[in-house]
């Protein structure tokens, strides 16, 4: 095909339509031998939509009001219940990175899937799809160290921690694909969405409109549902954990959020007949500024994805002088980024949120280049917003109505894994905070 280019080159734009025109609307073109030319021309608008498809239904109105709802009814239903419980029994201990874990495992597969699969309910169920998904994850750490080569044999030969991951994918296949043909059929037994607008069902009834997507096949759904479900579980559970853990041991920043949420106009609380608990709405909460900073310094000592990997395609300078090589790994620690002394002043591993507010009252204006912990950039988090009407309802609730204490001795020491989680857990004392809403 080299030739035929080099021929139309007068015509370049002419010729690359009518080729992909005759297509499948996508060609490779390979250069000489050993020249390292290799060209992929699309114009198939599927190879571009795809995060900005994402974004759109994300950010779309119907899936905030739906979000909005299932995170606090899952907040009023599940967790201060479990809490209330945990705090009347014995010493009212338990472990709160696991609930919290639970608790945004099931608000993703809610929001994902649009179905709950009670990870958070009485007794703690082993959760098949849960315990597949954490298995998935450890093996793609072990992955991330070894040499690509290696870990290719050990999958071809099928042993060790490769055959976790052959279970694991299967158990997270079968999830997936019954759940896709179950949301299929719902969607087409009403002619389109109705109650329930979670990102499945949003796919799938998209693409019934779009005469140019054709059919959104089932391999697509289930990784892309499948990659929303990693980013978006794991990420929030362990941002709730570190941020209670900051909590304890900075009553002060308590008594600010307390005070804050107590602005709150009461039309916009309810409170729950079991015991005279307390939940927000979460369009209430969004406007508040001292938690969203206590929210972000907490974020920024403790971010949930510690480290970036970036791949490097081509030889190049960085801003900093160093030069990268094709094939080179650059790893960028948010972990570090976010205590450095030369990027957040000296008070850099200090627990201040006022950092975030400036003099006028309002949330100061900080560069995601500066504050990673969502990325920055064209791959930056689409799950950012998401990600703080749950964190946002989640600690509101928790903080109102709870006294939590870490449980003393008890050692909390970041894990190494690709999920900032809590080697030991988050042990932790939940007393009932008898205050109510003013
Ligand atoms: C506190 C919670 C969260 C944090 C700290 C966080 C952080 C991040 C980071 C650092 C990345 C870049 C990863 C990389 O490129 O290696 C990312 C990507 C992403 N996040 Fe989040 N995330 C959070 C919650 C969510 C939620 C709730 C969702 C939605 C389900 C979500 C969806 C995504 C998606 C789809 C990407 C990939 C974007 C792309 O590559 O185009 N995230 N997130």
């Amino acid at each position: 095909m080299l030739p035929a280019l080099l021929a139309n080159l007068p015509r370049l734009h002419d010729w690359v339509t009518s080729v992909l025109a005759a297509s499948t609307l996508s060609f490779r073109l390979a250069g000489p031998p050993r020249s390292g030319m290799q060209l992929f021309f699309t114009a198939d608008p599927a190879n571009i939509r795809h995060r900005a498809k994402a974004q759109l239904l994300i950010s779309g109105p119907r899936f905030r009001v739906f979000l909005s709802r299932c995170t606090r009814r899952k907040v009023e239903r599940d967790l201060l219940p479990l809490l209330a419980r945990v705090a009347g029994a014995g010493a009212g201990e338990c472990d709160l990175q696991d609930v919290f874990l639970r608790l945004t495992f099931d608000t993703t597969t809610t929001l994902v899937f649009g179905l709950d699969p009670g990870c958070l309910a009485v007794g703690f169920p082993e959760v098949p799809f849960a315990r597949a998904i954490d298995d998935a994850m450890d093996v793609l750490l072990v992955r991330s160290v070894l040499p690509l080569s290696w870990w290719k044999l050990v999958r071809r030969l099928g042993v060790g921690y490769e055959r976790k991951m052959t279970v694991a994918w299967r158990d997270i296949d079968r999830f997936i694909g019954d759940t896709i043909a179950k949301r299929r059929e719902a969607v087409k037994a009403r002619g389109g969405m109705e109650d329930s607008a979670d990102l499945l069902s949003s796919y799938i009834d998209d693409d019934k409109d779009d005469d140019d997507a054709g059919a959104v096949v089932d391999a697509f759904l289930r990784d892309t549902t499948m990659n929303l479900m990693l980013a978006g579980r794991d990420t929030t559970g362990s941002a709730l954990t570190w941020f209670f853990y900051l909590l304890t041991r900075n009553p002060g920043v308590v008594s600010k959020i307390l005070a804050e949420l107590d602005t709150i106009k009461t039309t916009a609380t309810t409170t729950t007949t079991l015991d005279c608990m307390v939940t927000y709405d979460p369009d209430e909460l969004g406007r508040l500024v001292y938690l969203h900073a206590a929210l972000c310094e907490s974020l920024r000592l403790y971010p949930p994805v510690p480290i970036e990997h970036k791949g490097v395609a081509a030889a190049e300078a960085l801003p900093s002088g160093h030069e990268v090589r094709p094939g080179d790994k650059i790893l960028v620690s948010l972990y570090a980024m976010g205590r450095m002394e030369a990027v957040w002043g000296k008070d850099c591993r200090e627990f201040r949120p006022e950092r975030w507010i400036g003099e006028d009252g309002k949330l100061q204006y900080v560069p995601s280049y500066r504050f990673a912990s969502f990325n920055a950039g064209p791959r930056t988090c689409l799950g950012k917003d998401m990600a703080f009407v749950q964190l946002k309802t989640g600690a509101a609730a928790v903080v109102r109505n709870f006294e939590v204490e870490a449980v003393p001795g008890h050692v909390v020491e970041p894990k190494i894994s690709i999920i900032l989680h809590m080697k030991n857990g988050f042990k932790a004392r939940i007393k009932r905070r008898h205050v109510m809403n003013s």
